[in-house]
């Protein structure tokens, strides 16, 4: 990727959290420590890790939503521009764009038009493609939140994120729980704003959707960058990954034998499964 200045830049970034023990002690935990990471434009790059490891706080850092009781140490960077909090805020849904984990980031008093819309002004005909292509058809485009479902609440989101014209995409778990049809859309689309030349960070537990879309892979281990790797060269064998907990995620998945490892290394057990239930709208 050359000397050119990478679309976000991650580094040594640490977050931990304050809360209050016995006595009303304030004890803090670290969730995230030391990552690295950097994502260019024109690449995709997955972070792959367990549930519970961080990955959700880790886009909601880049993008100034964490909770009241975090910290955060290291440094983040958007074009070579450290990222402070008023800048955070300034690109928020403009040039860092957010695929959430949860539905419930949908506002509740906007139709599923206009939240397509609004991060636009008026490039109607994006906002027609995009519904078109979710299968939102002028039926849902007038329906609230409350009124959708959950299937077709996560593809608003996806559609939202699309349509913004961010130059870093950040998509967080974007499909559990859609029609295989869906998925391979949402995949498509990030790959189309990759070739676009913009960056995207796509967060995930499932290795295999990584080994679909991404070029690069940070495998993501207790907050933790343990490495990061080609994804094709991942993909053709765990010879190709250094790390004991990376050759784990690939022995774990069904294709190559589902060797769940138990935790004793890693304190966790893996889970390379998809926990794909069904879209529950058609
Ligand atoms: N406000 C908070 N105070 C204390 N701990 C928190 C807070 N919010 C999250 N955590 C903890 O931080 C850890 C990481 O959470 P996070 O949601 O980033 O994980 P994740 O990797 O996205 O998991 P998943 O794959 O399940 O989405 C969790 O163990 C969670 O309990
Ligand atoms: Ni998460």
């Amino acid at each position: 990727m050359g000397q050119r200045i990478p679309l976000l830049e991650v580094k040594d970034f640490t977050l931990q959290f304050k809360q209050y023990g016995r006595g009303l002690k304030q004890i803090e935990t670290r969730v995230i420590s030391g990552f690295t990471l950097d994502v260019h434009a024109g690449e995709i790059v997955a972070v792959v890790g367990a549930s519970g490891s961080g990955k959700s706080l880790l886009a909601h850092a880049i993008l100034g939503i964490l909770p009241s009781n975090a910290a955060t140490g290291g440094s983040l960077k958007f074009k070579g521009e450290e990222l402070s909090q008023s800048l955070k805020e300034r690109l928020r849904g403009k040039e860092i764009s957010l695929i959430p984990q949860s539905v419930s980031y949908l506002d509740p008093l906007m139709t599923t038009g206009k939240q397509i819309e609004s991060p636009l002004r008026k490039a109607a005909n994006a906002v027609k493609s995009v519904m078109n292509r979710f299968q939102l058809g002028d039926d849902a485009k007038n329906k609230y939140p409350f009124q959708l479902s959950g299937g077709m609440a996560r593809r608003v989101l996806i559609g939202t994120a699309l349509t913004s014209g961010a130059e870093l995409v950040i998509a967080d778990e974007p499909t559990p729980g859609l029609h295989k049809s869906m998925v391979d859309e949402t995949l498509g689309s990030l790959k189309e704003l990759a070739a676009l030349g913009r960056g995207v960070l796509m967060i995930t537990h499932d290795i295999d959707l990584a080994f679909v879309v991404a070029d690069r892979i940070a495998v993501f281990n207790k907050g933790l960058t343990v490495e990061v790797a080609d994804a094709k060269a991942f993909e053709a064998s765990p010879d190709n990954v250094k790390h004991p907990y990376s050759k784990a995620l690939w022995h774990a998945l069904p294709q190559n034998g589902f060797h769940s490892v138990r935790g004793k290394d890693y304190g966790e057990e893996i889970d390379a499964g998809c926990d794909a239930g069904e879209e529950d709208d058609a």
